[in-house]
């Protein structure tokens, strides 16, 4: 799915308007029954509650107006409160305006005197500002905007928190509702998938409203969120004469003494995910354990017990995963640097690998192209210095996987797979229970798999987040987020992959 800019999703509402010869106004009714279809699913049985609907001047203040009519229908006891305009209310605001029922009662808002009394079982309705914002909120919206934060009321922002850019960075001074729930319309924002935007945007959900789907696959955005069907387009049947051969042979180089665990679980993720042959490089230490707990792959050791130190003949692998529980003895700094010296194979690179090639800028330069990198940020940030905010460390991401000619996965909520082509995909897929040690290893593994099977570096990487996020989301399903473990992500990677390709049908 393709993510627009607050510009792009201007044009592409003109587009439909236009082309489709839909009057905005009923665009406008589009997107407020959606919200109201939500809404009821959501507060259901609740026609006691007050809500409060808060209208800015704009088309979200008239997607507000739409909205009080339509769950003023509904029976729901809803009151309307209205910004002065600067110049004039927009267009629809007005025709919504004079659709709003007499019965329902409307309050003009000069001054904070004006505003009503938010008690914490109010259900208030942020229509104040929508993908129109263009510059900070400033006076008395600002004292509006702290009284509904600092209520208890459940707050709903329609389309987006108001106060919050759709696609640039807010200071943290800036003054932005804080919605328990946002409900946008048609496709993500850029700003719901940022960390530092979490507390704003709440539980968001996207509700369709026609867009014309034409002009939006004609527009460029380099940015992408994985739902379902980008990875349903990529997973590919194993075909019915294959062997063992057809689906590559994995190197797996990791573990260090007390970390073999790590090296427990990228290999057994990497089983799952459809690898032929795994062949796991480790330290002596490791042998045993991995021959039990690891039957399928097959185990190299190191001369070291406790490290690794040397690498195995590389020529007969057609992916190379390194990281896992890797530590950083001095001797494997050097097996790590030995490796980027004398390989042109894409590498999957995880962990303390990331670590020892952060440290020196020649190991960074001296990356096979088309590898994968697979940071959490603080890795992140030894790799490339730190970020003042989220969009700078999009930059960041930009900026070194064009120059290493890399693909980076920066983990997190949604992670976001950079390109060397400049491109961005955020994963939708996973939850907090995911937020535990060993994920990482799984993800390695799993990513290896896939560069094992031919999947395109690109590939590899949005299949991978996408079905390692559904593996935990299928394991929420059973057992709930806090007993979550990264064990679990590996039992329900079967179903994973089961579900995406039911999805490929
Ligand atoms: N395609 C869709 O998704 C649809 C979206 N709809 C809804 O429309 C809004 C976007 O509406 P728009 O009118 O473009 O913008 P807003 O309502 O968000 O805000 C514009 C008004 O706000 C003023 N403004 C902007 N920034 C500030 C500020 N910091 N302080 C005060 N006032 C501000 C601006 O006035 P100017 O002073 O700048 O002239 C405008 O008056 C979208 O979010 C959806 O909710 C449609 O309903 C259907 C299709
Ligand atoms: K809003």
């Amino acid at each position: 799915m393709k993510i627009l800019s607050a510009a792009q999703t201007r044009a592409a509402d003109a587009f439909t308007a236009e082309q489709e010869n839909i009057p905005s106004l009923a665009l406008m009714e589009r997107a407020a029954s959606a919200f109201v279809g939500w809404f009821e699913n959501k507060f259901y049985t609740n026609r006691v509650q007050p809500i409060l609907i808060f209208c800015g001047p704009g088309n979200n203040g008239g997607d507000g107006l739409a909205i009080a009519r339509l769950l003023y229908q509904h029976h729901y006891p809803v009151q309307v409160f209205i910004l002065p305009a600067a110049h004039t209310y927009a267009p629809d605001f007005t025709a919504n305006l004079q659709r709003l029922p007499d019965e329902i009662i409307k309050t003009y808002l000069h001054t904070k005197t004006d505003c009503p009394e938010i008690s914490d079982k109010t259900i208030v309705v942020d229509a104040l500002f929508g993908t129109g914002l263009n510059r900070p909120l400033t006076g008395f919206i600002t004292e509006l905007i702290t009284q509904i934060n600092s209520s208890s009321a459940t707050v709903v922002a329609v389309d987006m928190p108001s106060g919050l850019f759709t696609d640039a960075h807010n200071k943290l001074t800036d003054c932005i509702v804080q919605a328990d729930y946002t409900l946008s319309f048609e496709l993500p924002k850029i700003a719901f998938l940022l960390p530092g935007n979490a507390r704003y945007v709440g539980d968001w959900t996207i509700v369709p409203i026609g867009l014309n789907a034409e002009f939006i696959s004609q527009i460029e955005s380099p940015y992408f969120f994985i739902s379902s069907d980008i990875p349903a387009t990529i997973l590919k049947p194993r075909p019915k004469y294959s062997h063992k051969g057809t689906f590559g042979h994995a190197l797996l180089i990791s573990g260090s003494y007390g970390k073999i665990g790590a090296t427990v679980l990228s290999a057994k993720a990497c089983l799952r995910s459809g690898v032929g042959l795994l062949t796991v490089h480790c330290p002596a230490a490791g042998y045993t354990i991995l021959q039990t707990a690891v039957p399928e792959a097959m185990t190299l050791t190191d001369k070291e017990a406790d490290f690794i130190s040397e690498l195995p003949d590389l020529s007969i692998y057609n992916a190379i995963g390194i990281g896992p529980g890797l530590g950083k003895h001095p001797a494997t700094r050097q097996m790590v640097k030995h490796l980027l010296n004398t390989t042109q194979v894409p590498l999957v690179i995880d962990a303390d690998a990331l670590n020892i090639i952060a440290e020196d800028e020649n190991l960074k330069n001296a990356l096979p192209p088309n590898s994968i990198l697979t940071p959490h940020p603080k890795e992140f940030e030894r790799l490339t210095g730190k970020a003042e905010n989220d969009y700078h460390r999009l930059d960041l991401l930009k900026e070194f996987c064009q120059k290493h000619s890399c693909y980076v996965v920066l983990k997190g909520a949604h992670s976001c797979i950079g390109t060397p082509a400049g491109a961005y995909y955020f994963n939708g897929t996973g939850n907090p229970g995911m937020a535990t040690g060993g994920t990482g290893d799984v993800l390695t593994g799993i990513i290896t798999a896939l560069i094992a099977q031919q999947y395109s570096a690109l590939d590899a990487c949005i299949l991978g987040v996408y079905l390692h996020g559904s593996a935990g989301d299928i394991a929420k399903m059973e057992m709930g987020e806090q007993a979550l473990l990264a064990s679990d992500l590996i039992q329900n990677l079967g179903k994973a992959f089961l579900k995406c390709s039911y999805l490929t049908k």
